[in-house]
């Protein structure tokens, strides 16, 4: 079966012999996306001669397909006679929009290096009219965002060449750290390249006519209700919680729920036409969110503007340990903004040994850092260099350009 590659998908090859399928360009092109997928029917290991563009997956919005030349060489065997013609027709049927052919992959299609980011496909969690939406437009404020359900979507997202970067929120400074986000760093590769402080005034929305009065039950993302906790209290509603707030404003408005609020932006709002009851409804005027960007490559650490560094790492068991290691940034006056701890998944618990007492039992912490210096600043690197002494593992999670409210 051959389907035609539409504007706006990454086009899935299939190998007529082998049934290999692989997704992306071309031989080459899939590799460089990263996600050639093999999934072979019969065991038969051989190079797939034959390649038809099978189907466009759902994976992109943005083409990144091939043109003709680039499908993988077909061996003289098959390109004869009347497998030549049928490609001739089918690609008669399929082109003749010349706009529909596709584009070869170019470097500028992975990188933008324009500022606005016009060319940067940004994966986040949510849907449209998420403040990780705005987050990511913030960044880059041309660019493509990619919705995706979970956190780790958006992770894995990156990794497989599906978008360039990925947004995703690490702490807001009312409701605190975003652990699952500390914890997929650790175990993802991705570099930290940039970070985003989003001012969030959250909106009471509700559908069109609804008074905030009739409202029984509030939706919206748990840092979101928590960030709201006296209005919501003062209203006297239950809260329930959703995986986004923009999800939440859906919700509401696709199920036409007339007794139900959502806790979202004022451009959820008018996303899925609905009223805003109250605005600024946050507990704290000063409602920050700080999110960070990611991507497969780390940036060059610079010294022309005021870069952070955010490093992970374990101590060893000792009197002082933690001590010591946050000395090695106060003995050369590095301020540290962030300190986060998080159990260690592999190793909860160490047992001390201690035959006059009986045996203890202590909880192993990872410890999340962020200090004001770029690693090309020689105080960074001696900190971290004496740091590596206490620490049984260090990593640094990358350095970035600070990002301020303006
Ligand atoms: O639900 C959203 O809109 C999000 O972008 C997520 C999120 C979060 O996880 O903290 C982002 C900003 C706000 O603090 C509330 C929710």
């Amino acid at each position: 079966m051959v389907s035609m590659a539409s504007k706006g998908a990454l086009p899935i090859w299939v190998c007529a012999k082998t049934a290999q399928l692989q997704v992306g360009c071309s031989d080459l092109g899939a590799r460089t996306c990263g996600f050639a997928l093999n999934l072979s029917v019969n065991g038969d290991s051989e190079r797939p001669r034959k390649w038809e563009c099978l189907s466009v997956g759902v994976l992109a919005q943005r083409a990144i397909t091939p043109v003709e030349d680039e499908k993988p060489q077909t061996s003289g065997l098959e390109s004869s006679g009347a497998i030549e013609r049928t490609q001739q027709e089918e690609a008669k049927v399929f082109h003749k929009d010349l706009n529909l052919l596709p584009k070869p992959l170019s470097a500028l299609d992975l990188y933008s290096n324009s500022n606005d980011g016009s060319k940067v496909r940004v994966a986040y969690q949510g849907v449209p009219g998420a403040y990780s939406e705005a987050a990511a437009l913030k960044a880059y404020p041309k660019c493509e965002t990619v919705p995706c359900d979970e956190f780790e979507a958006a992770f894995k997202a990156v990794e497989l060449w599906l978008v360039d970067k990925a947004v995703l929120p690490i702490e807001n400074s009312v409701g605190g750290s975003i652990h699952r986000n500390y914890d997929l760093l650790l175990r993802h590769r991705l570099h930290i390249v940039g970070e985003v402080q989003l001012q969030v005034n959250h909106c009471l929305l509700g559908l069109p006519g609804t008074r905030k009065e009739d409202l029984k039950r509030v939706l919206s993302h748990p840092q979101a209700l928590a960030q709201c906790e006296m209005t919501l209290m003062e209203l006297g509603v239950v809260r329930v919680s959703t995986e986004d707030t923009a999800g939440a404003a859906q919700i509401v408005a696709s199920n036409g729920l007339r007794e139900a609020g959502a806790v979202a932006s004022s451009r959820a709002a008018e996303i899925y036409g609905l009223d805003i009851l109250a605005e600024k409804i946050q507990d704290d005027d000063d409602n920050i969110t700080r999110f960070l960007i990611l991507a497969r490559e780390p940036i060059i650490p610079g010294n022309d503007r005021p870069f952070k560094t955010s490093i992970v790492f374990t101590l060893e068991e000792g009197p002082g340990v933690l001590f010591k290691a946050l000395a090695v940034f106060a003995l050369r006056d590095i301020n540290l903004t962030k300190i986060e701890s998080r159990p260690q998944r592999k190793r909860p618990l160490r047992v001390v040994d201690d035959s006059n007492k009986g045996s203890a039992k202590y909880f192993d912490y990872l410890f999340y850092i962020d200090f004001e210096a770029s690693m090309a600043d020689p105080r960074a690197q001696h900190a971290l260099g004496h740091l590596q002494e206490f620490a049984g593992f260090l990593r640094v999670l990358g350095c970035y350009p600070s990002d301020i409210i303006p």
